[in-house]
């Protein structure tokens, strides 16, 4: 039986605090299960958070174990090393699978019926490892993929247009790493293209700005990693806000991460596209229009991730 007010978060790092943290704040769950390998850490968070609950919607947050899982909705892994200054997401691998291999057997041997959300790094490649590993349908994992470097592009081209975020509509698809694009075809503010709307708000430079603000959005993690260790705030609201989508069995169009299947001509590989996330998981892959270019530099990033997965699945 599911406990749709019942997630669990595995690995209480930087990462899974926040998340914790996002989520006491969204009032999604009545219940929350903190797993690490460093038990006293997990019970740390959880005594920390739980403190704050006379400010927010009832919610039991537990330092628990494998056995606590079986009913959870959801669970959302965020176990794993995150990258030193230098490191790219991708280096990560051999580390973050070798942990994966642990974790995801002792998911599958209990009962969990719910969704599988995935956030380690690289984040396409333990996607699709989870997948294998668990054996589940493919809706029911799906990891954080460019919804964050959708956010923070959002954010850039807000900031460069002076307009509220929530109006702008823009993709970062691809691999959440440095292989990534940008879907300025489709970007738009409130339906009105991003060329007509930069030069409504006095912006000419369009090959210019689309550079700059691509690279910085790609770059994003190593300009935060080399001045704080770490990226999590960002990441939680994403996760959180997918989980909300999950919970609330919204059908929100999310660029998450999921196994494609001939979609874009691409398969057998988790990568970010904008799909539709309800209570199913990754309910529905969606082909959006994309330019030549577009396309092809989708495929080129599905090429590198292709190559990752042929050395270490
Ligand atoms: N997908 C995304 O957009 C983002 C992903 N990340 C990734 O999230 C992951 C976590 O990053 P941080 O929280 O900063 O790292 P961290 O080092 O602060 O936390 C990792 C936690 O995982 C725990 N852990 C390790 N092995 C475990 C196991 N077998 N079972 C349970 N817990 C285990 C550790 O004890 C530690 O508490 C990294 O892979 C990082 O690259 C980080 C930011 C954004
Ligand atoms: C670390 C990471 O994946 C990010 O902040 O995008």
């Amino acid at each position: 039986m599911i406990n749709i007010r019942k997630a669990a978060i595995i690995g209480c790092g930087f990462v899974g605090a926040s998340t914790a943290f996002s989520l006491v704040h969204k009032g999604l769950f009545s219940e929350l299960v903190l797993i690490d390998a460093d038990q006293k850490k997990a019970e740390g968070e959880a005594m920390d958070l739980s403190h704050g609950r006379p400010f927010t919607s009832p919610m039991h947050i537990y330092a628990g174990s494998y056995d606590d899982i079986s009913d959870c909705a959801l669970i959302i892994i965020t176990a794993g090393a995150n990258q030193k200054p230098g490191e790219t997401r991708l280096d990560l691998v051999h580390k973050n699978i070798a942990i994966f291999k642990t974790i995801i057997p002792e998911i599958t041997k209990r009962d969990f019926e719910g969704i599988l959300l995935i956030v380690a790094n690289p984040v396409d490649i333990l996607t699709y490892a989870a997948l294998k590993l668990s054996g589940y349908p493919k809706e029911r994992v799906l990891g954080s993929g460019t919804v964050l470097d959708s956010a923070r592009f959002r954010y850039l081209l807000s900031e460069h247009l002076t307009v509220d975020s929530r109006s702008v509509h823009a993709y970062i698809i691809g691999e959440h790493g440095d292989s990534e694009l940008a879907v300025w075809s489709s970007s738009n503010v409130s339906g009105i293209s991003i060329n007509d709307f930069c030069e409504l708000r006095g912006h000419y430079d369009h090959e210019q700005a689309m550079n700059r603000i691509y690279h910085t959005v790609r770059d994003s993690a190593y300009e935060i990693i080399d001045r704080k260790g770490a990226t999590y705030y960002g990441v939680a609201m994403a996760v959180s806000r997918i989980a909300e989508s999950i919970i609330r069995n919204e059908h929100s169009v999310l660029p998450v991460s999921s196994l494609l299947n001939g979609e874009y001509g691409l398969r057998d590989l988790c990568i970010s596209v904008p799909t539709i996330v309800s209570g199913k998981g990754a309910e529905q892959v969606l082909e959006i229009p994309l330019s030549t270019d577009e396309l092809e530099k989708l495929k080129s990033s599905a090429t590198e991730l292709k190559e990752v997965l042929g050395s270490v699945i």
